[in-house]
């Protein structure tokens, strides 16, 4: 990935309009293109955009902020949908039906779900469930409710406004009531809960008694939350990784080069260290011809410290008391610590133990909290770390806000949506100052009119500013075609886009980071939380990063 040009010391910043950054809207700023295909030898090419290399816009990094990586000691990285991109339609379709089989055997539900099919590209991050009412929203960044389906089905403009833009105390859209569809985890989920409104809707009398909107929700919940403890998904992972995770053959230059830079590494995974380990190995290991894998802690050179176990986002509480227990590789065995330093058991000599511990290059741990690991990385001011996550809530919100780390989201989503707008850049653009010219004339419209209402004027006066508003309105009525007809442009230009990139956009949800003319929610938390972020696609390395925050 590389993320910062900083690795040799430079920023290199594009101007607002040159940038994909623009697509933030309000406060996203500024790009850095740093990634190019080579692996370790690119290091110079990665420094600036002028290195040589052109980067796929796809591939770019946004940025809301620049970062000095001249600062940055310390390069952190969640694993699960981080450096770890699952392959959804496998993945998230096992997850699906893992929740599926526990519905029926387990909770209740009628066997007829188990013939339900999974559609992966439904449902998009930054939804919102209202479990109550069985809604799933797309709202904007103030909040308001741009989009309604109760299940599958749009509410009309008249239901949409009368259930959520009346009220005079403002929701909060937030837990309890509704849920947050903030990690590509929750697509089945989401998906499952729409299917389940509607099926409730058309057979009352299937569903388990008593079952409301609520209520199946909070089944699905447990449901998925199982799969995720009971080895329905993980034991499926680690018989064919590949079947799962989109490999990467950029992750290892980047752990190089990271390593070549001096600078500390550590993974910190709400995973549990053995299917850390599978993961880990899938993603760093080298495949032998026939595609098998050969199973070794290799990938732990790449870390000074792993944390697995981690529970996030309860490990950025520096106050947490999480006990932190040292992993043996080989074994998986949890040894205690003192608070990191290795312990001696009874029988063993303490020297014996502590050789054993520090000798090793990278340590392993299970648990503990955000001050455990500043201590083992020596890391004096939280502003020198650098972590990389997925999890607006789990990866960046505390971990930037209250600590202070410098923080970067991945978006595999936003790889696609980006080349659409940059192919639609100048249509936009013209568009935007079409709109501000429409928007300023009627403005003056209704000053003037304003005055005429409300002032005293001479007659003579009066005279002029009538025939002012007069030709004010037939500018406004042209710029309002004006409009209209750049509007229909920029349609016909996307119809004779090749069919892949006018796809781009979700059919039913749209663009990820807008709602109309809005940031959508999702953008808002992004730009306002995280620092940048990078995302999906075959190579880290390569991928989009969107900085935002601080
Ligand atoms: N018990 C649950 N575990 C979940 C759920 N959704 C995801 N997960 C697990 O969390 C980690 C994420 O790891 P990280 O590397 O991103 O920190 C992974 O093991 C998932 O299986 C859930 O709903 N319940
Ligand atoms: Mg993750």
């Amino acid at each position: 990935m590389l993320i910062y040009s900083g690795f040799n010391q430079s920023n290199s910043h594009y101007s607002k309009d040159d940038s994909a950054g623009t697509i933030l809207g309000d406060k996203a700023s500024q790009s850095h293109l740093m990634a190019n295909s080579n692996g370790v030898e690119g290091l110079h090419v990665w420094s600036s955009p002028e290195g040589g290399c052109k980067i796929d816009i796809g591939k770019q990094i946004f940025c809301n902020r620049s970062l000095n990586m001249k600062n940055i000691l310390a390069v952190g990285f969640d694993m699960d949908y981080t450096l770890a991109q699952y392959k959804p339609e496998t993945f998230e379709s096992l997850a699906y039906e893992g929740t599926i089989t526990k519905l029926v055997y387990d909770l209740g539900y009628p066997p007829e779900l188990l013939e339900w099919t999974f559609d992966p590209k439904y449902m998009v991050r930054g939804l919102v469930l209202d479990k109550k009412r069985g809604n799933i929203l797309k709202m904007d960044r103030h909040k308001y409710v741009k989009l309604a389906y109760h299940g599958f089905r749009e509410l009309s403009k008249e239901d949409k406004v009368g259930t959520y833009g009346n009220t005079l105390i403002r929701d909060s859209f937030d837990e309890p009531d509704y849920a947050l569809i903030d990690t590509l985890f929750s697509l089945a989920e989401a998906y499952l809960f729409a299917q389940l409104v509607d099926y409730k809707d058309n057979n009352p009398g299937k569903v388990p008694e008593g079952a409301d909107y609520s209520h199946m929700y909070k089944d699905v919940r447990a449901a998925v939350d199982l799969c995720h403890r009971d080895g329905t998904l993980k034991q499926m992972v680690a018989k064919d990784p590949k079947r799962y995770i989109n490999e990467d053959t950029s992750i290892v230059p980047m752990f190089k080069m990271l390593r070549a830079s001096g600078r500390s590494t550590f993974l910190v995974t709400n995973s549990l260290w053995d299917y850390t380990n599978i993961v880990m190995n899938f993603l760093c290991a080298s495949h032998a011809l026939d595609g098998s894998l050969s199973c070794n802690f290799d990938w732990l050179q790449y870390f000074d410290v792993v944390v697995t176990g981690s529970a996030k986002p309860g490990f950025f509480h520096e106050e947490n008391r999480a006990n932190i227990f040292e992993v043996e590789p080989e074994s998986g065995m949890l040894l205690n610590t003192d608070n990191g330093t290795p312990m001696p058991q009874v029988g063993s000599t303490s020297s014996e133990v502590l050789l054993k511990g520090l000798n090793k290059s990278c340590r392993v741990f299970q648990g503990g909290n955000v001050a455990h690991l500043h201590k083992l990385l020596s890391i004096e001011s939280s502003s020198q770390v650098l972590y990389v996550g997925d999890h607006i809530y789990g990866d960046i919100l505390r971990s930037k806000k209250v600590l202070g780390w410098r923080t970067m989201l991945v978006v595999p989503e936003l790889e696609r949506e980006v080349k659409l707008l940059w192919e639609l850049r100048d249509l936009r653009k013209q568009l935007r100052l079409l709109r501000n010219e429409r928007d300023l004339v009627e403005d003056q419209i209704h000053h003037l009119k304003w005055s005429l209402k409300f002032e005293s004027f001479r007659d003579d006066e009066k005279q002029k500013m009538i025939s002012a508003l007069g030709e004010l309105e037939s500018q406004r009525d042209q710029a309002r075609l004006a409009h209209q007809q750049a509007q229909r442009e920029c349609h016909q230009k996307v119809e004779e886009l090749p069919f892949s990139i006018r796809l781009i956009f979700h059919k039913i949800w749209g663009q990820l980071m807008k709602t109309g003319y809005q940031n959508s929610r999702f953008a808002h938390q992004l730009t306002g939380y995280s620092h940048f972020a990078p995302s999906g696609g075959k190579a880290l390395r390569d991928r989009l990063v969107i900085q935002s925050g601080q």
